[in-house]
């Protein structure tokens, strides 16, 4: 499908959830840039909230929340113009009559040609009724496109989310829905297709017998927050490792798509998940670790243990970190193992992927007392953003010695200023009806088989040991151990840094 991202875009969009966290800190900052950027043309925005408040008080809250958001932006009160609010308990059958007129009177007024992108930005429970209600009460009965978005997570396991798909699916198509997953709007998770598919010295090196493995870690310095009573019936696995990491996962391991369309890419990447080793029973903890942060010190102040945070069992069981090996059992990767990592209360807000390759058959400059280091592609995905290719050199003077050297690419420093941020990415994409970076249901009910089976293992067991990682570290020695029997250790991710020139 060709999607013409320079046209402009006429819809209404509904977002469920307009007072919380993720409207105000992510989603009105996101529109506003799009609006500014001329990217919204004809549009309004209806929020809906469970709390009372007039169509005053909310145009001042979206405007606040850009002005804290956003350093310098003006045009807010024209911008918040397009917005109206709408008191509504989603759970009342009888209020989606009420919320039908006003979209239907904000069509006329805007002339929106019927197009309706519905945003559910409200607690997954939410989720299943609400499409419901949409088309029962005929708010999806219209002329132009009907779009959902849906946040995640997307069910609790594989069935639950097959649960939330039927519900879904009764009001919406597969291609109607867009399931979001926010790295996959970041400019250097979707850089990997770029970086892999456009340079013939890494497609023709990207195979089991130059890489030795790949290691992706996306570690956090924040604990849970105000979010424990989430975060409890969550943890790491389902928080971070089923949608984020797997999926990124999936874009280093894929096959060159024969096209660059959404379907073409998903079907090379659900061949992944296909492909991956499912772990299961006694096996996982050769495969998976866990852990939980206990009392530490961050940035020098002393913070608390998870099961000393708010809403959280004080004897919980529920990781906060995660790190494993998956293999992928294919042709390509048979051998190379994809070590992830993940955690709340790490060292440092990172997430990184480090490609190693194999070193080479022989080494002339590899002596006793100068062991070389091997080549390193680095993806630096936040928050520093570009590439890194670690590489042996000649060292300056008449020695013929080797030395590590580094190419260094800074998307920031270099492409621009104003990388679009994740969500804005991903709205301007689903108001086009782009999927490409979006979650399609094969992958979402795969990636649930393969973690529901080290969930399963991992219920059925204490974890005796926990907390067994101190907040500010960089998790236990566990996770250190999983490479090591491979013969292998984390790179540190303190020691790659982006020049930024
Ligand atoms: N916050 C974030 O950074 C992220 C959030 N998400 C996901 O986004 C979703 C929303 O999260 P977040 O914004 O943090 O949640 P909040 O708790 O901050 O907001 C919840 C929203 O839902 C509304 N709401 C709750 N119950 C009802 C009801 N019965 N009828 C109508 N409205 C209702 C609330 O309205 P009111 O308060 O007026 O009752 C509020 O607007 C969740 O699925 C979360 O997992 C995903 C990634 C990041
Ligand atoms: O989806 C989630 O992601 C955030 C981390 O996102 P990032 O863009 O800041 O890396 C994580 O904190 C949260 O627990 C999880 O739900």
């Amino acid at each position: 499908m060709y999607v013409n991202q320079n046209q402009h875009s006429t819809a209404l969009i509904m977002i469920f959830g307009a007072t919380g966290d993720l409207a105000n800190r992510k989603l009105f900052p996101s529109l506003y840039r799009l609006y500014q950027k001329g990217k919204l043309s004809r549009f309004a925005v209806v929020g809906v909230g469970r709390r009372t408040l007039t169509d005053e008080q909310f145009k001042q809250n979206v405007q606040n929340s850009v002005a804290e958001a956003i350093d310098g932006s003006k045009d807010l009160e024209a911008f918040a113009s397009h917005f109206c609010y709408h008191s509504h308990d989603v759970t009342d059958s009888s209020s989606y009559a009420a919320l039908k007129n006003i979209a239907d009177d904000l069509d006329n007024k805007y002339s929106l040609g019927g197009n309706r992108v519905f945003y559910l930005a409200m607690a997954p429970e939410f989720f299943g009724p609400i499409a419901i209600h949409l088309k029962q009460d005929g708010l999806t009965d219209v002329s132009g496109f009907k779009r959902l978005i849906i946040e995640k997570p997307f069910g609790h396991d594989l069935e639950s989310a097959k649960e939330l798909n039927e519900q879904i699916r009764t009001a919406f198509a597969e291609n109607e829905v867009y399931r979001i997953d926010h790295y996959l709007g970041k400019a250097m998770v979707q850089n990997i297709e770029t970086i892999r598919f456009s340079n013939a010295i890494f497609e023709n090196l990207w195979n089991n017998r130059y890489i030795s493995n790949i290691q992706v870690t996306s570690s956090e310095v924040l604990g849970v927050e105000e979010r424990g009573r989430y975060y409890e019936t969550s943890g790491a696995l389902r928080d971070m490792v089923q949608n984020h990491i797997l999926q990124m996962v999936a874009l280093l391991a894929m096959e060159p798509p024969i096209r660059l369309t959404p379907d073409e890419i998903r079907s090379e990447k659900v061949k992944v998940f296909r492909a991956m080793r499912p772990v299961e029973g006694e096996d996982v903890k050769n495969y998976f670790v866990r852990g939980q942060y206990g009392k530490g010190l961050v940035e020098d102040q002393e913070v608390p243990g998870y099961r000393e945070e708010q809403m959280v069992n004080p004897a919980s069981q529920t990781e906060t970190f995660v790190a494993g090996k998956v293999m992928i059992d294919n042709f390509r990767w048979a051998g190379v193992p994809f070590y992830i990592r993940t955690g709340k209360r790490l060292e440092s807000k990172s997430t990184k992927i480090v490609v190693q390759f194999k070193d080479i058959p022989m080494n002339l400059y590899d002596k006793k007392d100068q062991a070389l280091t091997p080549n390193l592609l680095v993806i630096h995905i936040q928050p520093e953003e570009g590439i890194t290719l670690h590489l042996n050199a000649k060292k300056a003077g008449q020695n013929m010695e080797a030395t590590p050297i580094k190419l260094s690419y800074a998307n920031t420093g270099i492409a621009s200023i104003n990388t679009p941020e994740a969500y804005e990415k991903l709205i301007d994409d689903s108001i086009h009806g782009d999927a490409t970076n979006f979650t399609h249901w094969d992958e979402v009910a795969l990636s649930w088989s393969y973690v529901d089976k080290i969930s399963q293992a991992w219920s059925s067991t204490t974890a005796e040991n926990f907390p067994n990682y101190a907040a500010g570290s960089m998790g236990p020695k566990e996770s250190d151990e999983l490479l090591e029997k491979d013969g292998f250790f984390w790179w540190p991710l303190s020691q790659f840094e982006v020049d930024v020139c």
